[in-house]
């Protein structure tokens, strides 16, 4: 990883009052994306620890995930797909696998999908996200890569805010701890 891209991230991460009627700050990393030096780096350094594996293929959730998947998939020379959510206003036609999320870091039960005619057996799948808290959407995803028969190989993210043990438990790798991140 590029020396000082850990202490760019946190350069260029805040914590916003949305305003009133609510309690709690939320992430910005729009940050990240404004910064070209950074934006450049991100997909090179998150893919490094995985290249050894062989992806075949890079899988992200909506919607962070359609930003940061784009860059890793580009920077190991594979291809992209998309777990998408109803959220989204806008599902995919054709043949989809679900799985719901055990409550997230929301306390939300998300449902991901996927096209299945861009997963199956052979498959070699980088999950890829911006923040791991709970781990509760990668559950989710390595449940439609078992359906469709494809392996995961683990997932790369930016943030690591999930305890050790599910860091292992689903061979999570991170550029930035959030405890690293400006309070
Ligand atoms: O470890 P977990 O508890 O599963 O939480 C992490 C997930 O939650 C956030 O996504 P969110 O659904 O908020 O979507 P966003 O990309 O639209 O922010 C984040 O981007 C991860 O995908
Ligand atoms: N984007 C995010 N995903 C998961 N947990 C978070 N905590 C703060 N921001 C978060």
């Amino acid at each position: 990883m590029p020396a000082d891209l850990t202490e760019r991230l946190a350069a260029l991460f805040q914590w916003i009052d949305p305003g009133p009627g609510t309690s709690h700050l939320v992430s910005d990393i729009s940050g990240w994306w404004r910064d070209p030096t950074v934006l450049a780096e991100l997909g090179p350094a998150l893919v490094a620890p995985h290249r050894a594996a062989r992806p075949t293929v890079v899988l992200a959730p909506a919607v962070t995930g359609l930003l940061l998947g784009p860059l890793a998939a580009t920077a190991l020379g594979v291809g992209f797909v998309a777990a998408h959510k109803p959220g989204d206003g806008r599902l995919p036609a054709g043949a989809l696998t679900w799985a719901q999320s055990p409550p997230d870091y929301r306390g939300r039960r998300v449902d991901l999908a996927v096209r299945d005619r861009h997963l199956g057996p052979g498959d070699r799948v980088l999950v890829v996200d911006d923040w791991v808290r709970t781990g509760a959407q990668l559950h989710a995803l390595y449940e439609i890569c078992a359906t469709r028969g494809a392996e995961v190989l683990g997932t790369a993210v930016v943030a690591v805010d999930c305890p050790p043990e599910v860091a292992a438990d689903l061979r999570i790798t991170g550029l930035i701890n959030a405890a690293d991140l400006p309070g």
